[in-house]
């Protein structure tokens, strides 16, 4: 029955408790009853061990050894269907004042996108009766602040999805104007050939009445949303779920003691939710609504993380070619190279090379190879017409990935000519030397801090990278030093199942093989690898698939 399924749960969140002590797991992996305190204002929420200055981890410290030492910055599982964590403090003032303040006089009309005709294609509309908010999404500058830097590091140690996974933060204001700003009930990915994994919801105010985030087909305190059972029984289809969960929003907005999931927005406070089951299919109940504003505003920033990749230049695995992008996993040659099936162009298998030569690091110029078989990057080009090579330049630092300065780009007249074309761009960054029939890419500049991303596009769209017949980057050795977030990765899986990082990438080395490997495979396979790692410590037993 329904209640004996909840019971049983119930007692293996007891059991998950005692685990979350055990010497073993660190206080952030906990899962404790206050969960249902995050409805209470600060200085209602349990008291803290007495805290000592300079003790305590800052907030957004990441990385393997984020551990906080006090229980009131512990995470909180709030639901495990659909996983939803709450981080009391995940923000430093700081970052939260930032986001505010870099948004502020950039805000513009949410929009909604319809289920089938989501794609960052598509705009979308305004439709106030289901969402009237503002928002704004960081630029790459933005995005690279030093704050949000650690924001960032931050995600990507609790998703255990690198930088290269994320999108551009969005910020969004909700006012009190017109009878309250909301968004009505919504799933995060309808999108599903690009799937938002993730959703991380940082409360940059405290908002004193209204704009609580609602999960209105989990029920509180259950940690299982009897709705979840109720359809298990009883299926109900997606549009069902989502009338039966606007309908609770609704009502749930307006009674404070709602029996389902609610947030209240508290300054520095965040919330991490998933909205796919680890086996990587659609999780309904991850349904959610902001409820209007009452009094004073809500500010949230947002970063969703993606299965794919959404910032090539940030991956730490970019050691080239992901030819025929994310096509398959390469596979090994003959010699135990990696080589990638040439899918689209009907061509022979495109095999890539990374190499450095000179300084890994400085001044010297490093040349590196992309090569289709045997050794010219166009070969395997059958098919005749113009076509764009793009050359991006990015700056690690910064993240610009379009300025002039750091971008070259050829326009080769027809593939089967010579193909030898040469080009010497000069720019702030450094200067790039372009050989296609030599397959040499040379830069010269501060190698330590640039990495370089190659598209071959057909002419009549260069920047559109769904046309890419060919596409690669290359990373100097030693040039991206992931931070340590990877170094808790015990286990993996591929679409559920459980995988050897030997066996998923056979002869798949790269310079920093141990930390990479996985995070290559996911490009390649473009699908979502789940991590087990340092967060991960309690969810081995207690996840159920
Ligand atoms: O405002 C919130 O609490 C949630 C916002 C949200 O779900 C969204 O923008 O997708
Ligand atoms: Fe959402």
């Amino acid at each position: 029955s329904l209640q004996s399924s909840i019971d049983q749960l119930q007692s293996s969140l007891s059991a998950l408790q005692v685990e979350g002590r055990g010497t073993r797991h660190t206080p952030q992996c906990s899962a404790t009853q206050n969960t249902l305190t995050t409805d209470a204002p600060a200085e209602q929420r349990p008291s803290a061990a007495p805290r000592v200055a300079g003790q305590r981890a800052p907030p957004l410290s990441g990385g393997p050894n984020h551990s906080s030492s006090s229980p009131e910055d512990a995470v909180q599982i709030l639901s495990l269907h659909p996983r939803i964590f709450y981080f009391p403090n995940f923000l430093p003032a700081e970052a939260s004042s930032y986001l505010r303040a870099t948004s502020e006089g950039k805000l513009r009309e949410s929009r909604v996108f319809g289920t089938d005709s989501w794609s960052s294609q598509t705009a979308g509309v305004v439709d106030k009766t289901s969402r009237s908010s503002t928002m704004y999404t960081l630029n790459a500058t933005e995005m690279s602040r030093e704050t949000i830097r650690r924001f960032r590091d931050r995600v990507a140690h609790e998703t255990k999805m690198g930088w290269d996974h994320q999108e551009g933060i969005q910020v969004q204001r909700y006012t009190s104007s017109e009878g309250g700003e909301f968004y009505d009930a919504h799933y995060d990915s309808p999108d599903m050939a690009r799937k938002r994994l993730a959703t991380l919801v940082a409360y940059l105010e405290d908002t004193p009445e209204g704009g609580e985030t609602i999960f209105p087909l989990v029920q509180r305190p259950h940690i299982v949303a009897a709705a979840g059972q109720a359809a298990a029984r009883a299926p109900l289809s997606l549009d069902q779920l989502k009338e039966l969960g606007r309908e609770r929003f609704a009502a749930a907005c307006a009674d404070e003691s709602s029996e389902y999931l609610r947030i209240k927005p508290r300054r520095g406070s965040a919330i991490l939710f998933y909205s796919f089951h680890p086996d990587g299919s659609f999780d309904p109940l991850s349904l959610h609504g902001s409820c209007p504003v009452r009094r004073g505003e809500k500010w949230i920033a947002q970063q969703w993380v993606r299965d794919v990749v959404q910032r090539p230049h940030e991956s730490p695995s970019f050691a080239g070619g992901w030819g025929l992008w994310g096509r398959g996993p390469p596979s090994a040659d003959e010699q135990g190279r990696a080589v990638f099936l040439n899918r689209r162009a009907g061509g022979p298998p495109m095999l890539v090379e990374e190499r450095v030569v000179g300084a890994a690091a400085g001044v010297e110029p490093a040349r590196l190879f992309a090569c289709s078989e045997p050794s010219d990057m166009l070969r395997g080009l059958a098919s005749a017409g113009a076509w764009t090579v793009l050359v991006r330049i990015y700056d690690l630092n910064s993240c610009e990935e379009h300025s002039s300065s750091q971008r070259a780009s050829i326009t080769l007249a027809s593939v089967d000519s010579s193909g030898g074309v040469g080009s010497v761009s000069r720019g702030g960054c450094c200067s790039l030397r372009l050989e296609l029939r030599g397959c040499t890419l040379e830069l010269v500049g501060p190698t330590e801090k640039v990495s370089l991303r190659v598209v071959l596009t057909r002419h009549t769209s260069p920047t559109d990278e769904t046309f890419v017949a060919w596409s690669g980057a290359l990373t100097v050795d030693g040039l991206y030093k992931w931070p340590a977030v990877w170094e808790g990765i015990s286990r993996v899986w591929v679409n559920g199942v459980e995988s050897q990082p030997a066996a998923a990438t056979p002869a798949w080395s790269l310079p920093d093989a141990g930390q990479t490997l996985w995070n290559a495979a996911a490009v390649c396979a473009e699908q979502p690898l789940l991590f087990s790692g340092a967060w991960t410590q309690w969810s081995q037993h207690s996840i159920p698939s």
